[in-house]
C-alpha cells in the first residue's frame, strides 16, 4: 500500500507556519488548491501551500482535508506575494492570506432570479395596481420581478397575484453578470498631443508584457485618468486583466460612471461596502479570469488574478494606502511589489507624488510621464495667503473678511465655494468658562470633540461618545462651557449667518450614513445644486466640480510642525489637492490660505506654485537626517493598561536589540498618542541605512524579545508613516 499523501495547508488565522494535512484517496489536489480543513473544534478554508512530509508520529495525529471549495487554485505569483509581504512586514502569514481569501463562506450556487412576462389573457378581476403592471409589460420583454414591482409601484404580491391568476408567467433569469467586457473602442477620446504622447508610452508599457513602474505626473484637472484609460484600453485588447487601485471608495461611484463612458459598461467593483455575496461573485470572475477590470481599495491588492496584465494606483501620495491595524503595509509600495513578482507594468498616477515615487522618478527608476497643463486650456488656480496676524477674522469667527469677500463675489457670479477645514465637528475642545476644566476622553489622551448636530460630545480615537454635561464637573458651575475653536459645523454656521441666501452643504464623514447618501451628496455638488461646500478632507481629493472655482483652505497651518517628520509632505499634497479643485472647467479658479505663518515653505511653495521647491528642500532634508527614501524606518510600539509595566516592557525590550553599527534605535518613548483605549503607548524608533534588511533585524530582534504578560501588546510597523 502507498504511503499516504501529505500536503501542507496555510490556514487564514495568526500563524505563520501551514500545517500537515492528508489528502483523502480518491482526491486530487495541486498547489495552491483552496480546501476545507478540520481546525481545531472547527473547520476553515485553507490553501496547500506545498508538499508535505511524513515525519514520525505525524499519523496519529494527521487529519484529513475535508472537501475542495470549487474555484480555481491561487496561483504561484499569489503566493509568492503573500509570502513576500509576510516576510516583510513581519505579519504572521495565515493573516495575510486571509486578506486574499475575503470571499469568505460566500462561495456557492448564485441566488436564482425570477423574471416575469406577459403570458395569458387579463385577468377577470381588474385593479388600477394590476392595470399599472400589465400595462408596464405590454411591450412583451422579461423584467426582474423586483424590478418590474418597483417600476409600477406595486407591491411584489401584486405580481404574484397575475402569476396565479395566469394573466402573467414566471421564467428563472440568469445570474447577472458582474461585470462585462469593456469596449476598448467604445468611445475614444481625442487627446491633446501631451496626453496622446503619455497615453502612446503607457500602450508601448502595457505591450511590453515586463514590470516597469511608470509614474504619471499631471496636474490636477490634467486628465490622468483619460491618459491610463488608454493603458486599460490596451490590456482588455491584449485579453489580461487590469487592477485599479483608488484610495477612497466615495470617489468611485463617480469613476465607475467614467469608466462606463468610455467602455460602454462598469468595470468589478472591490471594497468593503461590497455585498458578501456579490465579493465572492467577483472573488470567483476573477480567479477564473472573466473579469477583465476590477476598481478597488487597497484590500483589491490581494484579489486572484490569474492572467494580470496592468496595475494602477490612481493618487499614489495618499496616506490612505498605508494600513495601520492588523497587517501593516502600505497599498501602493506593495501593489509595486506585486507588479513585479507578476512581472506586469505599473502605473503610479499623482498630482503631488509621494517624496519616495519622486526620488524614484529623478534616479530614473521609474519613468516619469508628465502632463504639466490643465485639459481645455484652464489655469491653475491662482493663490493668495491671508495672514491671520494681521487680517484675520474677529474673535470666536474663523473666515477672514477677504475671504468672506471672496465667496460672496463667486456665489454672485453663480460659482461655488469651497472651504476646507479638516476637522470633524463642531469644536474640537470644550471648556468651562469658570474653572478652566477641559472636557477630556475617560480612556485617552485627547479632548471631547463637540458634535452639535448630534449632540454629543465624542472622542476621535477611542469613539466614546457622550452627552454634554449640563454642569461642569469640577465646580458644578451650570451652563458654563464655551466650545473653543472650529470644526465643520461651526463653520457652517458662521456661513449662514455671512451668507444667508446661500445654499450650504457641510460634508464630513461623521454625517453621512452610507456610501449611497454621499455619492448622491457630491452629486448634487457636481449639478451645481450647492452654493458653498464646507468640508473635510472628504471633499479635497479627485472631484470634479465643474462650478467651483473659489477655495478657502480655513487653516492652512495645521497639519504642520508636529514633530512629524511627515507633516510637511502631507499638508503639501492635501492643500494643493484642496486647492487643484478649483477652476477646474470654466473661469478662473482662486484659492485662499488663512495662515499664521506665511513664510512657511510649505506654504511659500503652495502659493508660487513651485512644486520643485518644495520636492527640492523636503529631499535635501530627507537626504540630510536618512529619513525615507534615504535610509529605512520601523517602529515599535508597545502598549498596555499599566504604564510603568508597560514602559518597563519597552525598555527591556530595547535593552536586547541586536546590536548593530548600521542601526540606530530611538526611544522608547511616551508616544504623542500617550493613551489610547485606556493603553499607554510607548514608542521606539529604528533607523537604518537604505540598503539594510530592517526587517530580518527587527525579525531577530523580535525573537529575543520577552514574553508578552499581563495584556501587553505590541506592533512592529515597517515604514511607518504615523508618529503619532
Ligand atoms: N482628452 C480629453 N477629452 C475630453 N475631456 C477630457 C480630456 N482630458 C481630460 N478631460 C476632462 O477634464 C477633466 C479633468 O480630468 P481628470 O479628472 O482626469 O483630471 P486629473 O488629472 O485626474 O485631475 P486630479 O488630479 O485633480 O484628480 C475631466 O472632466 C475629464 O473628463
Ligand atoms: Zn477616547
Amino acid at each position: 500500500m502507498t504511503a499516504k499523501r501529505i500536503v501542507d495547508v496555510l490556514v487564514p488565522v495568526a500563524l505563520d507556519h501551514p500545517y500537515s494535512y492528508g489528502v483523502p484517496r480518491g482526491m486530487t489536489v495541486e498547489t495552491g488548491q483552496v480546501v476545507r480543513v478540520p481546525l481545531g473544534p472547527r473547520e476553515s478554508t485553507g490553501v496547500v501551500w506545498g508538499e508535505g512530509e511524513w515525519k514520525p508520529g505525524l499519523h496519529n495525529r494527521l487529519k484529513d482535508i475535508t472537501d475542495i471549495v470549487p474555484v480555481p487554485p491561487l496561483t504561484d505569483e499569489l503566493r509568492g506575494f503573500v509570502d513576500w509581504l509576510s516576510n516583510y512586514t513581519l505579519s504572521p502569514r495565515g493573516m495575510v492570506l486571509r486578506m486574499a481569501l475575503r470571499m469568505n463562506e460566500h462561495l456557492g450556487p448564485e441566488r436564482e432570479r425570477v423574471g416575469i412576462r406577459l403570458a395569458g389573457p387579463k385577468p377577470q378581476r381588474m385593479t388600477p395596481a394590476r392595470g399599472r403592471v400589465l400595462r408596464l409589460l405590454e411591450d412583451g420583454f422579461v423584467r426582474p420581478k423586483g424590478e418590474a414591482a418597483r417600476e409600477a409601484g406595486v407591491s411584489p404580491s401584486v405580481i404574484d397575484g397575475l402569476v396565479d391568476d395566469g394573466a402573467l408567467e414566471a421564467v428563472a433569469l440568469k445570474p447577472e453578470p458582474i461585470a462585462e467586457t469593456p469596449d476598448p473602442t467604445y468611445d475614444v477620446p481625442t487627446l491633446t498631443a501631451a496626453q496622446e504622447k503619455a497615453a502612446g508610452a503607457l500602450r508601448e508599457a502595457v505591450k511590453a508584457e515586463t514590470f516597469a513602474v511608470t509614474l504619471l505626473d499631471g496636474v490636477t484637472g490634467s486628465g490622468k485618468t483619460d491618459v491610463y484609460f488608454e493603458a486599460v484600453a490596451q490590456a482588455v485588447r491584449a485579453g489580461r486583466q487590469t487592477l485599479i487601485l483608488m484610495p477612497e471608495i466615495a470617489l468611485t461611484n463617480a469613476f465607475l460612471d467614467r469608466f462606463a463612458a468610455r467602455f460602454g459598461v462598469r468595470p468589478a467593483e472591490w471594497h468593503s461596502q461590497v455585498a458578501p455575496r456579490r465579493r465572492a461573485r467577483t472573488w470567483a470572475g476573477i480567479a477564473s479570469g472573466e473579469i477583465p477590470v476590477v476598481v478597488g481599495a487597497r484590500s483589491a491588492l490581494f484579489l486572484p488574478f490569474v492572467n494580470p496584465g496592468l496595475i494602477i494606483v490612481d493618487e499614489e501620495h495618499d496616506a490612505v494606502y498605508k494600513q495601520e491595524d492588523g497587517v501593516h503595509y502600505h497599498a501602493r509600495d506593495m501593489a509595486v511589489v506585486r507588479a513585479r513578482i507578476a512581472n506586469v507594468p505599473i502605473i503610479l498616477s499623482s498630482a503631488t507624488p509621494s517624496v519616495e515615487t519622486e526620488v524614484n522618478a529623478r534616479k530614473s527608476r521609474y519613468t516619469r510621464l508628465s502632463l504639466p497643463e490643465r485639459f481645455g486650456g484652464q489655469q491653475m488656480p491662482h493663490m493668495e495667503a491671508i495672514d491671520l496676524k494681521r487680517e484675520g477674522p474677529i474673535r470666536g469667527r474663523y473666515i477672514a473678511p477677504r475671504l468672506a469677500e471672496a465667496v460672496g463675489i463667486a456665489i454672485e457670479r453663480g460659482e461655488q465655494a469651497l472651504l476646507f477645514l479638516n476637522r470633524r465637528g463642531y469644536a474640537p475642545l470644550t471648556l468651562c468658562r469658570g474653572c478652566g476644566h477641559r472636557l477630556q476622553c475617560p480612556n485617552c489622551d485627547a479632548w471631547l470633540v463637540e458634535h452639535r448636530f448630534r449632540r454629543q460630545l465624542s472622542c476621535h480615537h477611542c469613539g466614546f461618545t457622550t452627552s454634554p454635561p449640563k454642569s461642569c464637573p469640577k465646580c458644578n458651575a451650570v451652563d458654563s462651557f464655551v466650545a473653543v475653536g472650529p470644526g465643520v459645523e461651526r463653520l457652517e454656521e458662521e456661513v449662514a449667518s455671512l451668507f444667508p441666501n446661500a445654499r450650504a452643504m457641510v460634508l464630513s464623514s461623521d454625517l453621512i450614513v452610507g456610501v449611497e447618501r454621499m455619492q448622491q451628496e457630491f452629486a448634487e455638488i457636481a449639478e451645481g445644486r450647492v452654493d458653498i461646500v464646507v468640508g473635510t478632507q472628504l471633499v479635497a481629493k479627485g472631484h470634479h466640480f465643474p462650478k467651483l472655482n473659489l477655495v478657502g483652505v480655513v487653516d492652512a497651518d495645521m497639519g504642520l510642525g508636529q514633530g512629524d517628520p511627515r507633516a510637511a509632505e502631507r499638508t503639501f499634497q492635501l492643500l494643493h489637492q484642496v486647492a487643484g479643485r478649483a477652476g477646474r472647467e470654466t473661469g478662473q479658479g482662486h484659492g485662499f490660505l488663512q495662515t499664521h505663518q506665511p513664510e512657511h515653505p510649505v506654504i511659500r511653495a503652495l502659493l508660487s506654485g513651485d512644486r520643485e521647491a518644495f520636492y527640492g528642500s523636503e529631499i535635501a532634508s530627507r537626504e540630510k537626517f536618512g529619513y525615507p527614501p534615504f535610509g529605512r524606518l520601523a517602529s515599535l510600539v508597545v502598549t498596555g493598561a499599566d504604564k510603568h509595566k508597560t514602559e518597563a516592557h519597552a525598555k527591556k525590550l530595547v535593552a536586547l536589540a541586536p546590536s548593530d553599527p548600521a542601526v540606530r534605535i530611538l526611544g522608547p518613548a511616551e508616544a504623542p498618542l500617550a493613551l489610547v483605549r485606556g493603553r499607554h503607548r510607548y514608542r521606539v524608533l529604528i533607523k537604518s541605512p537604505r540598503a539594510f534588511d530592517l526587517s530580518g533585524y527587527m525579525r531577530d530582534w523580535i525573537a529575543l524579545a520577552p514574553k508578552m504578560t499581563g495584556g501587553i501588546k505590541r506592533e512592529v510597523d515597517i515604514d511607518p508613516q504615523s508618529f503619532l
